[in-house]
């Protein structure tokens, strides 16, 4: 599918009033997964659980790939900065800095810490994970890019937020990152607000590392979804449950 057929199939899917899910692949997915989104909702919060901040302009960009510029093709402040690339004539910028927040990040490029400060982008590293608790981080993330709670949330997680132990089979592994655990408290909280219409989980690719490292990659990954969807805190009963007695 090109990006196009997915901005066009993620909008078609929140139409109906579903909730999306996006599994890539890598992360310029969220260029279209995001202008979907913002088709429908169009005043949308963006939670960025990445080791990148995935803001690099094409010109600012060292290794050129498109996966580390997804945000700034998104964000309408960023515009006079990008420059117009063939085959994205249908990309709207939909966004607005004030409304996406970071978490996780640990790997920052220059042209990147000078856009997350000119436009004091919300941005939570891993030391400010450390130090403030994964519980007030995402409090402090509602509270500045959705305190009311009156906008629809994206997720994107992008699998090399976790620690490489957790999730070795992907392109950019940074040290240093989420447990496990983390991460998927992280999206337990994220689905209590009730708010998230699409998500994307990014950057598994399974064909990096040994067989081994592909499992725990998959496994990680489906255990943050399960997460997300509440497989380790809620049980399903149904009515006619009874207690069985001796
Ligand atoms: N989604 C990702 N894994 N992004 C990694 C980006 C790495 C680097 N900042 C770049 O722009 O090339
Ligand atoms: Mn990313």
């Amino acid at each position: 599918m090109t990006l196009v057929q997915i901005s066009d199939k993620v909008e078609e899917i929140l139409r109906c009033g579903q909730t999306v899910v996006t599994l890539g692949g890598d992360h310029s997915m969220s260029v279209a997964t995001i202008h979907g989104h913002a088709k429908v909702e169009n005043d949308l919060a963006i939670i960025w659980i990445d080791a990148h901040p995935d803001i690099n302009t094409p010109l600012t960009s060292a290794s050129g790939n498109i996966h580390g510029m997804p945000l700034s093709f998104l964000t309408k402040e960023l515009q006079p900065y990008v420059p117009k690339l063939p085959g994205f004539e249908w990309l709207k910028p939909c966004i607005s800095v004030k409304d996406i927040a970071f978490i996780g990040v640990r790997d920052i490029d220059k042209a990147e810490r000078y856009i997350i400060d000119k436009y004091n982008i919300t941005t939570f590293t891993m030391r400010d994970i450390d130090k403030l608790g994964m519980e007030c981080v995402l409090e402090r993330t509602i509270e500045a890019i959705n305190p009311t709670l009156n906008k629809k949330i994206h997720m994107s997680f992008d699998i090399d937020s976790l620690d490489p132990a957790f999730a070795p089979s992907t392109g950019t592994p940074v040290p240093y990152g989420l447990s496990l655990r983390e991460g998927m408290f992280l999206v337990e909280e994220i689905a209590l607000t009730n708010k998230v219409t699409g998500i994307d989980l990014v950057e598994i690719n399974p064909d990096l590392g040994s067989q081994r490292d592909q499992f725990t990659t998959i496994s990680a990954a489906a255990e943050v979804l399960y997460a997300f969807f509440g497989k380790r805190t809620k049980t399903q009963l149904p009515s006619d449950y009874v207690l069985p007695k001796p």
